[in-house]
C-alpha cells in the first residue's frame, strides 16, 4: 500500500513481520527462546507478560536495536514484506530507519526546539530537504501525531517546555516523519498520565491505518483497548528464557484463552 506524505511523495507504509524460530541471546545467555510470530500489516500488536520474560528483548530484534549492546545476538529469521532484516549486507542502519522505535521515556532531545525535533531523525538520515518541504513534512507529522493544534503556535520553542503527554507525542512525530513501515513502542505511556495515556492511545488507533505497530504494555486493559492481536509470554523462572505461550486475537486472549498460565495473567492471578 502506499500514500502521500504530504510533501508530494508516495511512500509505502505498513509491512508484515514474520518472526522465525526466533532465540535472542546476551552474549551466552538466552533470553527469549524460539519464538514464531506473524503480524499483519497495519495492525497492532501486543506484547504481554510478567517481568524478565522477554517482551522488550524481542521487540528491539525487530528493528536490531538490541545490537546497540555488545554481544547480543539473534538466531532465526525476522521477516519484513518477505525481506529479510539479518541478511547479509542489510545495514542495521536503515532497518532502524524503515522501522521506527518509541520509548518508555518520552525523549525530545533537549535543546532542540519542537520542529527541529520533529526534523531530527530526516536530518540525521542526510536527507536533503527544502524549507518548504521541512513545514510542509513539520506540520503533517505533528497532526499525525495529534499534537499540531496544541504546539502550532509555539513551534520554535524548546521540546522539553513541553508536558510529558505532549513530549511522547513528539517523540511519535519524529518518528512518524523519517517515513517508517513499523513502529514499535516499548511501554509508550508507562510515564504518563491517564488523560496523556488515553491521547496516546488515541493515536495508536489512528496510527494503524497506516503503520504497523507492536507495543509492549504491562497495563492489560491498554493491551485490550488498542490491539488486535495480543501475544502472551512467560518465563519458567530466573535465568530461564522468555517464551511465546500464546498469540491470538486480543478478545481470544482475553476473555478464552486456550492456556491455562495466559487466563492467569490476564485475569492478574500471577505476574
Ligand atoms: N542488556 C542486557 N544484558 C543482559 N541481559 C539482559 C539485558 N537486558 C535484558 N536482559 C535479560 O533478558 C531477559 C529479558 O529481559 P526484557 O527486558 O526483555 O524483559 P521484559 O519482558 O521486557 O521485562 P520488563 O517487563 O520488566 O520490562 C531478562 O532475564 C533480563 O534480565
Amino acid at each position: 500500500m502506499s500514500k502521500s506524505n504530504g510533501v508530494g511523495k508516495s511512500i509505502s507504509v505498513g509491512k508484515s513481520i514474520s518472526v522465525k524460530d526466533l532465540n535472542v541471546y546476551y552474549g551466552g545467555f538466552l533470553a527469549v527462546h524460539d519464538v514464531s510470530i506473524d503480524i499483519a500489516p497495519r495492525s497492532v500488536t501486543a506484547f504481554i507478560g510478567p517481568s524478565g520474560c522477554g517482551k522488550s528483548t524481542l521487540l528491539r530484534t525487530l528493528n536490531r536495536m538490541h545490537e546497540v549492546l555488545p554481544g547480543a545476538h539473534v538466531t532465526g529469521e525476522v521477516l519484513v514484506d518477505g525481506d529479510d532484516l539479518y541478511g547479509a549486507g542489510v545495514d542495521p542502519v536503515t532497518v532502524r530507519r524503515q522501522i521506527g522505535m518509541v520509548f518508555q521515556r518520552p525523549n525530545p532531545f533537549p535543546t532542540m526546539s519542537i520542529k527541529e525535533n520533529v526534523l531530527a531523525g530526516v536530518r540525521l538520515n542526510n536527507r536533503r530537504i527544502s524549507r518548504s518541504a521541512a513545514d510542509e513534512l513539520v506540520e503533517t507529522s505533528l497532526h499525525s501525531a495529534n499534537l499540531w493544534n496544541e504546539v502550532k503556535d509555539r513551534l520554535d520553542k524548546p521540546g522539553q517546555g513541553l508536558s510529558g503527554g505532549q513530549q511522547q507525542r513528539l517523540c511519535i512525530a519524529r518518528a512518524i516523519a523519517v517515513e517508517p513501515q513499523v513502529l514499535l513502542m516499548d511501554e509508550p505511556c508507562s510515564a504518563l498520565d491517564p488523560i496523556s495515556t488515553l491521547a496516546v492511545e488515541d493515536l495508536i488507533n489512528e496510527l494503524k491505518d497506516s503503520y504497523t505497530v507492536v507495543i509492549v504494555t504491562h497495563n492489560m486493559q491498554q493491551a485490550a483497548r488498542v490491539s488486535d492481536k495480543t501475544a502472551f509470554f512467560n518465563i519458567a523462572g530466573t535465568g530461564k528464557p522468555g517464551k511465546l505461550i500464546e498469540y491470538a486475537q486480543t478478545a481470544t486472549i482475553f476473555n478464552n484463552p486456550a492456556q491455562k498460565s495466559t487466563e492467569d495473567y490476564v485475569s492478574g492471578r500471577f505476574g
